[in-house]
C-alpha cells in the first residue's frame, strides 16, 4: 500500500493477540480506569480483554486490547460494524500484534471515551527500530463514534510511516455505495497491488460490483456511504488525507456479500522528534537540541455520523 517503513492499522476484524515481550499484566491497570455505568473491560473472544463503551443514549461498542481494534458499534441494537469470520483470536496471529493499555476514560454527558496507549518496546524495536508514542481514543456519542489517534516521535532520528484504519462496514455488498471521492487521483490495486494503476475517479457514486482494491487519493473531509442495509453512514475526518476502498469479492467466499471496507488513510506521514522535553528519548542525556526536529503528526482523527432513513 505504501513505501513508507511502517504501517499503523487499526482493524475492526483483526483479531488482537498476545505477544511475548512485555509481559506485563494490564488488565489489573485497566480494571482501575473502568468504571461499571459507561466502561467495562471483560474477557472477550480468546481470553483477550475488551473494552465495552456503553451510551446514556443506547449505543454501545467494543473494543480489543490487542491491536486497539473496535470490533463492535451498535446503534439502535444493530451493529454496523462487521467482523471476517476467519478472524483470528488466539492470540498468535502475527499482526498488528501489539497489546495497547487502557490509560484513561472519561464520561462526557453521558457519551463514554477511552484512551489507549502504545509505546515501542524491544518486540517491536525487533521489527521497527524508532521509539515512539502512540495515544489512540474512541468516544461513543448518541449516533457517533469519534476515533482520534496521535503519533509522537519519541525517537533522536525523525521517522515516516503510512496510517489506515481497515474500518469494516456491515452491509450488503452488492447495493453499498460511497459518495464524494468523484475527482480524486486514484491508485487502483486491481490487477497488481505492487504497480497501482493512476487513474482519476469520474464517479458520483462508487459502487462494489466486484473485486475493488482502490487507494484515492487527497479525499474531502466528508464521505458518505450508504450501506445497502438501511443506513447513511456519513464518514467524516481531519487529516486522513487518503481512502482507500475494498471488497474481496469470490476471494474470500464466505462473506464478502456482508460488508465493504472504507478505509480512512494517510499514507505519508512525516513525523520529526518531539520537542516536549518529557518525551524525549532519556531524560538524563537529554539530545542536542540541534539534532531535533519539531513537526509532529497530531490530531488524525476520524467520525462517523450515522443516519438512519426509513
Ligand atoms: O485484511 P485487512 O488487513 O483488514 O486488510 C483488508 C484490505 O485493506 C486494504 O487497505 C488493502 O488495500 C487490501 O489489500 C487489504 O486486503
Amino acid at each position: 500500500m505504501a513505501t513508507a517503513p511502517m504501517t499503523w492499522s487499526l482493524s475492526p476484524t483483526t483479531s488482537a493477540v498476545r505477544f511475548n515481550w512485555f509481559d506485563v499484566d494490564f488488565s489489573a491497570m485497566a480494571s482501575e480506569i473502568e468504571n461499571a455505568d459507561y466502561v467495562k473491560v471483560t474477557q472477550g473472544l480468546g481470553d483477550l480483554q475488551k473494552v465495552v463503551l456503553t451510551c446514556v443514549h443506547g449505543s454501545e461498542a467494543e473494543v480489543y486490547l490487542y491491536g486497539g481494534c473496535v470490533t463492535s458499534w451498535k446503534v439502535d441494537g444493530k451493529d454496523l460494524l462487521f467482523v471476517r469470520p476467519d478472524a483470528v483470536f488466539t492470540g498468535y496471529k502475527p499482526i498488528r500484534n501489539m497489546n495497547w493499555s487502557l490509560v484513561n476514560s472519561e464520561n462526557v454527558e453521558g457519551n463514554p471515551c477511552i484512551t489507549l496507549e502504545l509505546r515501542d518496546g524491544p518486540y517491536c524495536r525487533s521489527m521497527w527500530d524508532y521509539s515512539f508514542h502512540a495515544l489512540y481514543k474512541v468516544t461513543l456519542d448518541r449516533n457517533t463514534l469519534s476515533t482520534e489517534i496521535k503519533i509522537t516521535n519519541t525517537d533522536e532520528k525523525p521517522f515516516s510511516f503510512t496510517t489506515a484504519l481497515h474500518t469494516y462496514f456491515r452491509a450488503s455488498a452488492v447495493e453499498a455505495s460511497v459518495r464524494g471521492l468523484k475527482g480524486c487521483k486514484t491508485l487502483n490495486k486491481d490487477p497488481d497491488p505492487k504497480n497501482p494503476v493512476e487513474g482519476k475517479e469520474e464517479r458520483d457514486v462508487v459502487t462494489f460490483p466486484g473485486f475493488v482494491d482502490c487507494i484515492f487519493l487527497d479525499v474531502p473531509s466528508e464521505l458518505n456511504l450508504d450501506n445497502g442495509l438501511g443506513d447513511l453512514i456519513t464518514i467524516k475526518n481531519t487529516n486522513w488525507s487518503d481512502a482507500v476502498l475494498w471488497n474481496p469479492h469470490l476471494a474470500i467466499e464466505s462473506c464478502y456479500k456482508d460488508f465493504v471496507c472504507v478505509e480512512n488513510a494517510k499514507l505519508f506521514n512525516d513525523v520529526a522528534v518531539s520537542q516536549d522535553p518529557n518525551l524525549l528519548p532519556s531524560a538524563d542525556a537529554p539530545l542536542h537540541p540541534k539534532k531535533l526536529h519539531f513537526l509532529q503528526l497530531r490530531d488524525s482523527g476520524v467520525t462517523y455520523r450515522l443516519g438512519c432513513f426509513i
